[in-house]
Parts: C-alpha cells; sequence; structure tokens
C-alpha cells in the first residue's frame, strides 16, 4: 500500500482547520498537530500574548520554524492544522508545496464571521471592524491558498463530520490518480 504524505489545511480564520483537521487525523490513524497550538506550548505563552510582545512579525518568525520543523520531519505521518496567515510568506509557500498534500477549507466571508464570532483569540480581529479584516484578508489570501493546495474543499453549510468526509474522500481519490499516472 502507499502511504498518504503529509496533509496539511490551510485556509481561513473560521474556516474549521482545527476542527476538521482532528477529525481526519483520528479517520487517517494519523498524528495530530494544530500550528497556533504549537507556537504557543513552545513559546509558553498564548497567541494574543505573542502578538503583544512581539508584534505580528514576532508571530509570522515563530510560525515559520514551527512550520518548518514540522513539515520537513514528520515523514507523511500527520494532519497539521495552520493558522489562516500561514500563506502570507512566501518561505511558507515553497515548504507547504515541497512537504505535503495541502487541502484549502474554503469558507465564505460571511461564515467566516459566523464562526469567529464566539472567541476573542485571535488579534487580528480584536483591532476594528471585523466583516471588513476578513474581507481585505480574503482578497488577499484567498489566490494564495489556492497557488499552494492541491485540493480546495468548500465548507460552507455542511456538519464538520460532513466537511472532514469529503476531505478524506477527496484525499483518496487523489492519491489514486496519482498512483495510477505515475
Ligand atoms: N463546517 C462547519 N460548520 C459549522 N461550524 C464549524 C464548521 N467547521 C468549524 N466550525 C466551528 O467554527 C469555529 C472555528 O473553527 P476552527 O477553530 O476549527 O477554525 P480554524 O480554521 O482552525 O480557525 P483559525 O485559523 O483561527 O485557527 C469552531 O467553533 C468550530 O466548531
Ligand atoms: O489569520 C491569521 O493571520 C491568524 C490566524 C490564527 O489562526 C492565528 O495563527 C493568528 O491569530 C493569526
Ligand atoms: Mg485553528
Amino acid at each position: 500500500m502507499i502511504k498518504a504524505p503529509n496533509i496539511i489545511l490551510v485556509g481561513p480564520m473560521g474556516a474549521g482547520k482545527t476542527t476538521i483537521g482532528r477529525l481526519i487525523s483520528q479517520s487517517m490513524g494519523k498524528e495530530f498537530y494544530d500550528l497556533d497550538k504549537v507556537i504557543e506550548d513552545n513559546a509558553g505563552a498564548d497567541i494574543p500574548w505573542i502578538f503583544e510582545r512581539e508584534g505580528e512579525e514576532g508571530f509570522r518568525r515563530r510560525e515559520t520554524q514551527a512550520l518548518a520543523s514540522i513539515a520537513e520531519s514528520d515523514a507523511g505521518d500527520c494532519v497539521l492544522a495552520t493558522g489562516g496567515g500561514i500563506v502570507m510568506r512566501e518561505e511558507n509557500r515553497d515548504i507547504l508545496r515541497e512537504n505535503a498534500l495541502v487541502v484549502y477549507l474554503y469558507a465564505s466571508v460571511a461564515q467566516q464571521l459566523y464562526r469567529t464570532s464566539k472567541s476573542t483569540h485571535r488579534p487580528l480581529l480584536q483591532t476594528g471592524d471585523p466583516k471588513a479584516i476578513l474581507k481585505k484578508l480574503f482578497e488577499v489570501r484567498d489566490p494564495l491558498y489556492r497557488e499552494v493546495a492541491t485540493l480546495v474543499i468548500e465548507t460552507d453549510a455542511r456538519h464538520p463530520r460532513s466537511v472532514a468526509n469529503k476531505v478524506l474522500d477527496a484525499i483518496r481519490r487523489h492519491l489514486k490518480m496519482e498512483i495510477t499516472v505515475s
């Protein structure tokens, strides 16, 4: 049997990367990592604290280090949920493309807004009108998510379990296709 590669989920805040990542890791029998959590564990502090003390630039440095160490070392054995801004650095996009099967979880701005509205742990949404911020981020980032992704999965109007099943089906189909063409 051909071993599946590392699976990395990208997409905006509230797309469901953490939720869906955990579900598909269980189904695939792979280790699950959430990059935001890895960054927090490495720093011994939470994301709002890192943004406050080190600025977004400090957070992005930590994010690149954490991504590189997981993507390049955990050969084929993990599902990694990233943070919404992972595609902002070209260096990160190269790591993503070279080391994993990347899945873009697409969510409309309306869904992003709804799903992020119940929590206050995302510093970028604390500085103004969340809808306008999410819209602006989406305009910049949607093409970058598409640039690194092998698979794009729509998540609006779907229960997390149903999104997870859709992702698993798409991965299976994709890997079979890779086997027949190579
Ligand atoms: N398909 C879905 N339908 C409805 N709610 C969802 C769906 N996916 C995730 N959620 C809910 O949306 C919220 C945000 O999900 P989650 O934290 O998984 O997003 P994320 O993509 O990891 O965001 P971030 O980039 O900020 O880490 C959670 O409360 C989760 O339960
Ligand atoms: O969209 C972003 O830039 C971010 C998303 C979160 O997952 C965290 O990684 C952090 O709050 C930044
Ligand atoms: Mg998350």
